[in-house]
């Protein structure tokens, strides 16, 4: 910004209405009840985006005022003209109302924060409050959705999780694609999803965005931003279980969200909750993890550097995996081969087993689960927590509401992965095993059934896969957000009466 004028970025305004002269009441497109004549408008207002502190943005507004009433209509006609020609922004949306999640606070947060923005940029929504789990994403296998620019979700990861597979399993479908064979290259849905933060963890919001904010999430959908993203798949024997897009986690994440899914009326504590109680329960898994490391392409889960607005690996992998038209004859994916620049595996004894496709990060854990994660580089955070006194575990937990290493144990190991498979392996107790402890006598032959328990499930995105054996797979830049990553933060600034930069 020069020192002697302001410079209002034109894909940051938000509208342009004329302004009454005595302030009156106006209508929804800014004119007063008093059909407003040309002749009589001689201000108008031109709405834009202010960005506060902490990536928070809020409307602001700044009023031009003209001699001449023809001027100012022709200002506000070539204005709106010019924002007409800005293609990314939405005109038509499909938004889903989830009424259930986080606060259960989904249909005011809508109807007060978002809906007036959505009426003064002119954008026409078809708002449906959802009726119970499953529907959106059944409604979207039939609603006619070529007329939209986009979905909005409202609700958290699960009501996102839920739009998401609706659309990409309609998407194959209409594309003939198998969803049932992990090799197949999934078609890309053209519609963008947008996150107004609704729910309880909100995670996929905030890794996206930088805050869980509804009208900051509101305005970055009305200005048309879009953010590339990974999308996994989970199969089980040829068969698609879920697409996943933020975190997945087995072992104490699955049991996490197993034991709050029947505590919701808690509301966002459930996980506290839950958190706690599975903590002290600490229970290991034993299993097998293979997985194919992601080819050098210059990031590690250790880096320093983070995914931020306009990453260059984002940008390098997008180039990299540009998606192949679909080939029904294709043949049938190489055997894995294990070894050196090929598959690797690791048995052993977990307390979780996690997969970050973004930083995962949220209020919980302000830097993310994994931190150096990037939003569409194709790759997925690996995160193996083996078997460990509570004490050592607790203080990886710690970590995440930090800055430091949470990967800096002995007992942790990070891959960034392409690929992973996971198997369970049962332990089947034997009599030769029972652990005699005279004060707890039998009571220690239950115990070690309870903290050997044979399986646990995926916390996938917030909802659970109950099948453990699972094929995980990434697929770079699967969809498209309203957002545009991690913006640098800047310091608050306001853009008083000023000129315009196209
Ligand atoms: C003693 C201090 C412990 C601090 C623990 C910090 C660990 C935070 C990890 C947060 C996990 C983030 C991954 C996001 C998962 C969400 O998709 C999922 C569902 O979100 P939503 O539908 O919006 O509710 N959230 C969870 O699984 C919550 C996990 C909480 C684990 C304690
Ligand atoms: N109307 C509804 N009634 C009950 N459950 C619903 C409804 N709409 C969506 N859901 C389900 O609510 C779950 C949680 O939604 P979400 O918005 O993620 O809330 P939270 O963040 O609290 O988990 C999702 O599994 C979603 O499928
Ligand atoms: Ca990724």
């Amino acid at each position: 910004m020069s020192s002697d004028s302001n410079v209002l970025d034109l894909s940051e305004v938000i509208a342009v209405t004329p302004v009454e002269k005595h302030g009156g009441q106006r209508n929804k497109d800014g004119f007063s009840d008093i059909e407003l004549t040309p002749i009589s408008c001689s201000r108008f207002a031109v709405h834009y985006v202010e960005k506060k502190r902490g990536r928070v943005w809020r409307p602001g507004r700044v009023t031009f005022k003209c001699q001449d009433p023809t001027v100012c209509r022709e200002w506000i006609d070539r204005l709106q003209e010019r924002l007409n020609q800005e293609y990314l922004r939405p005109r038509r949306l499909l938004v889903f109302v989830n009424p259930f999640g986080g606060k259960k606070r989904g249909v005011q947060i809508y109807q007060q924060k978002v809906a007036p923005l959505f009426d003064l940029a002119r954008i026409k929504a078809d708002v449906i409050v959802t009726e119970r789990a499953g529907h959106a994403q059944d409604l979207l296998q039939e609603l006619e959705l070529n007329k939209l620019d986009g979905i909005v979700c409202v609700g958290g990861d699960g009501m996102f999780s839920e739009i998401l597979n609706g659309l990409i399993v309609r998407t194959q479908q209409e594309a003939g694609v198998d969803k049932d064979w992990l090799a197949a290259e999934l078609v890309r849905p053209h519609l963008r999803i947008g996150i107004i933060p609704a729910g309880s963890t909100d995670a996929v919001s905030y890794a996206t965005v930088g805050v869980n904010d509804p009208v900051t999430s509101a305005l970055h959908i009305i200005i048309g931003d879009c953010q590339p993203l990974d999308v996994s798949s989970v199969h089980y024997r040829s068969q698609l279980l879920r697409y996943n897009v933020s975190f997945l986690g087995y072992g104490f994440y699955g049991d996490v969200v197993r034991d709050s899914d029947l505590r919701r009326w808690m509301g966002p504590t459930r996980y506290d909750y839950s958190g706690f109680k599975k903590f002290c329960r600490r229970k290991i898994y034993e299993g097998e993890v293979a997985f194919l490391p992601c080819a050098d392409q210059g990031s590690s889960p250790y880096d320093q550097i983070r995914c931020t607005e306009g990453c260059l690996v984002c940008k390098q992998a997008g180039e990299k995996n540009k998606p192949t038209p679909f080939n029904p004859s294709e043949e049938p994916r190489a055997v894995e081969t294990f070894g050196p620049g090929g598959w690797q595996r690791v048995r052993g004894r977990f307390i979780a087993i996690n997969a970050a496709t973004n930083s995962c990060a949220c209020k919980k854990t302000p830097k993310g689960v994994s931190p150096a994660a990037h939003l569409a580089d194709g790759c997925t955070d690996l995160i193996l927590i083996h078997a460990t006194p509570r004490y050592r575990f607790l203080g990886h937990l710690l970590k995440h509401l930090t800055d430091s290493d949470r990967f800096n144990h002995s007992f942790i190991e990070v891959y960034r992965v392409r690929e992973f498979k996971f198997r369970p392996v049962i332990i089947e107790e034997t009599e030769d095993e029972q652990v005699e402890d005279e004060e707890a006598g039998v009571l220690s032959r239950r115990n070690r059934r309870r903290n050997t328990r044979r399986n646990s499930v995926w916390n996938c995105d917030g909802e659970i896969i109950d099948q453990p054996a699972v094929d995980v797979k990434v697929h770079c830049q699967l969809i498209k957000l309203f957002a545009r990553g991690i913006e640098e933060t800047k310091q608050s600034s306001c853009w008083p009466v000023g000129c315009f930069c196209a």
